[in-house]
């Protein structure tokens, strides 16, 4: 193995520590914490998880956390009901509906019942509109880390190559925005890409969105690359990401592990989108670019 391994796991906790010092400053000046809502439809034992490590993040920062569980039969009226009287509470600055939603529930309705000013998550089409465009607004937590990860790693990312693989709202489209504002020369790739293992070959920078195990082989990446993992896969051998981290590893210059890479940095951007969404509802200056 030649490649370094980006340490998210490190990084995160260091962003955390700044963000729970900003915090108190907040407090001082706002005579509140930032407040985080999180709702959780149903008992996936995954989302269960995530739910529970983001409020212990919330909480360590010493911001607030408020936590809604529904059973997975709740209508889709009364969870629209409780986004509601969210997007009403003042001492709520930020408003997180996990994913996925069940089936009878149509996730683009919830999603886009959000104040958009409270959508930390970043998956409102307003927010989706505002990345695409130039305007300020909240970038979704994963690609966001992943754009931080890159940054700290390769400095001034313009003209480099990047190929995005997969092109969901949530981590594959966004992550494209950001690398194309970095001057990135960006290819977003998919199920129906022609080719895969050659577009590969050719990018400066991998990010990995498509959630198959181990999918993007070692041999594909071009040497001296950098890989950033973004796959959550459970399999009997254990959480793997959507790349052969073994292979990836002997040609590439970086690589992100799975777990300990992209993972927490979502956790710590959501509490960053967070402290920033805080600080605009109360109208206290920030400079968010110095956390
Ligand atoms: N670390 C973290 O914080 C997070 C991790 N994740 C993980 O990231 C992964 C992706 O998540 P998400 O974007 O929500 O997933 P989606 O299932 O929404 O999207 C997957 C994308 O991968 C593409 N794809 C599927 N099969 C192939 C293939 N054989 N070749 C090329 N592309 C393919 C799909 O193409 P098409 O559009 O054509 O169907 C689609 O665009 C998952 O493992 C998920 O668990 C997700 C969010 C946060
Ligand atoms: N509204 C919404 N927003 C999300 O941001 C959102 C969501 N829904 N639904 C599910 C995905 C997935 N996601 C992860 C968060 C943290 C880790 C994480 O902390 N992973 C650790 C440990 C993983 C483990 O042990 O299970 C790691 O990779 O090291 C992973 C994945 C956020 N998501
Ligand atoms: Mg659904």
């Amino acid at each position: 193995m030649s490649a370094d391994i980006i340490d998210g796991k490190a990084f995160a906790a260091a962003l955390r520590a700044r963000i729970a010092g900003q915090v108190e400053t907040f407090i001082a000046a706002a005579g509140r914490p930032p407040g985080l809502a999180v709702v959780l439809v149903g008992e996936d034992p995954a989302s269960a998880v995530y739910v529970r490590s983001k409020h212990k993040a919330v909480r360590e920062a010493g911001m607030e956390g408020f936590e809604y569980r529904f059973p997975a039969d709740v209508p889709e009226a009364e969870l629209l009901a409780l986004v509601d009287r969210l997007n009403a509470d003042v001492n709520v600055d930020g408003i997180l509906v996990q994913l996925p939603l069940p089936a009878h529930i149509d996730e683009r309705i919830v999603t886009t019942r959000i104040d958009p000013d409270k959508d930390v998550d970043g998956f409102h089409p307003v927010n989706a509109g505002r990345l695409a465009t130039g305007l300020h607004g909240f970038v979704p937590c994963t690609p966001l880390g992943c754009l931080m990860l890159l940054r700290d790693r390769l400095g001034d990312l313009s003209g480099l190559d990047a190929v995005v693989i997969g092109r969901s709202n949530i981590v594959g489209k966004p992550m494209a925005q950001l690398l194309i504002k970095e001057s990135c020369t960006v290819t977003v790739a998919h199920s129906r890409t022609r080719d895969l293992s050659s577009v590969v070959r050719r990018a400066d920078i991998v990010v990995a969105a498509v959630g198959r195990p181990e999918m993007i082989r070692g041999e594909w990446i071009k040497p001296g690359a950098t890989v950033i993992d973004v796959g959550i896969n459970r399999t009997a051998a254990g959480l793997v990401g959507d790349v052969d981290f073994a292979g990836a590893a002997s040609v590439a210059a970086a690589i992100t592990p799975v777990p300990g890479g992209v993972g927490p940095m979502t956790i710590a951007v959501l509490l960053r989108n967070t402290l920033v969404s805080a600080h605009r509802r109360a109208q206290v200056p920030f400079d968010k670019d110095a956390l």
